[in-house]
């Protein structure tokens, strides 16, 4: 818990990133378990009126009242599996922040993505906290404005890195993970949230 995190500087977003973050156990060894642990599944979402599949596999953990709309569908949370549990009491003394959900997301290669979007449903409240833990191979991770795109940050996610976001983040910029032809390897990322629960 030494490290400094990085502030990036931009108009209506705080985001803090900390480079491979302390978990206490080699990094690798908590990927090849949350590949082998995890229960992974490919889920259609609704896009306009229309069911597409994912282009990842995603599972969802978290407290039993912590039920979220997401892109049409509704996710029951799966209760939290050990590691999870381990892994979020790190990320919130990294986020001086507390979360009650966790959506993991497992792209198994670079052909694998996330479209850009805002984590801003209703359940997340006004100012959703984010944090975001990498894992596996690095990721391009995009970020631009919705009212000014010249307003972009762009960074690389590699193994251990924890991203947050919060403030006004989610109402003013969308993010995505492209595809990407520079690796084959697989990557996973844990979103760590808040579910306001009614
Ligand atoms: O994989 C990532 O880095 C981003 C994941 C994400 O944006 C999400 O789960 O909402
Ligand atoms: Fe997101």
């Amino acid at each position: 818990m030494s490290v400094e995190a990085e502030q990036i500087v931009l108009p209506d977003a705080e985001l803090l990133l900390w480079r491979q973050i302390d978990l206490h156990r080699p990094l690798a060894e908590l990927r090849q378990r949350l590949v082998d642990e995890l229960h992974w599944q490919q889920t259609p979402i609704r896009i306009y009126g229309r069911e597409v599949m994912q282009p990842r596999l995603t599972a969802w953990y978290g407290d039993a009242d912590a039920a979220y709309r997401y892109s049409g569908v509704t996710h029951e949370p799966l209760p939290w599996h050990p590691l999870l549990w381990d892994i979020k009491a790190l990320v919130e003394q990294y986020s001086a922040s507390t979360f009650n959900s966790v959506l993991c997301n497992y792209y198994r290669s670079g052909q694998d993505s996330m479209g850009w979007h805002s984590d801003n449903e209703p359940e997340l409240g006004p100012e959703p906290v984010i944090a975001s833990l990498s894992f596996g191979a690095a990721r391009r991770f995009l970020l631009q404005h919705k009212k000014d795109k010249s307003l972009q940050w762009q960074c690389s996610l590699g193994e251990g890195d924890l991203l947050l976001m919060r403030g006004a983040t989610q109402r003013f910029y969308r993010h995505s993970v492209p595809k990407t032809a520079k690796t084959t390897d697989l990557r996973i990322n844990l979103t760590f949230r808040r579910i306001i629960v009614q």
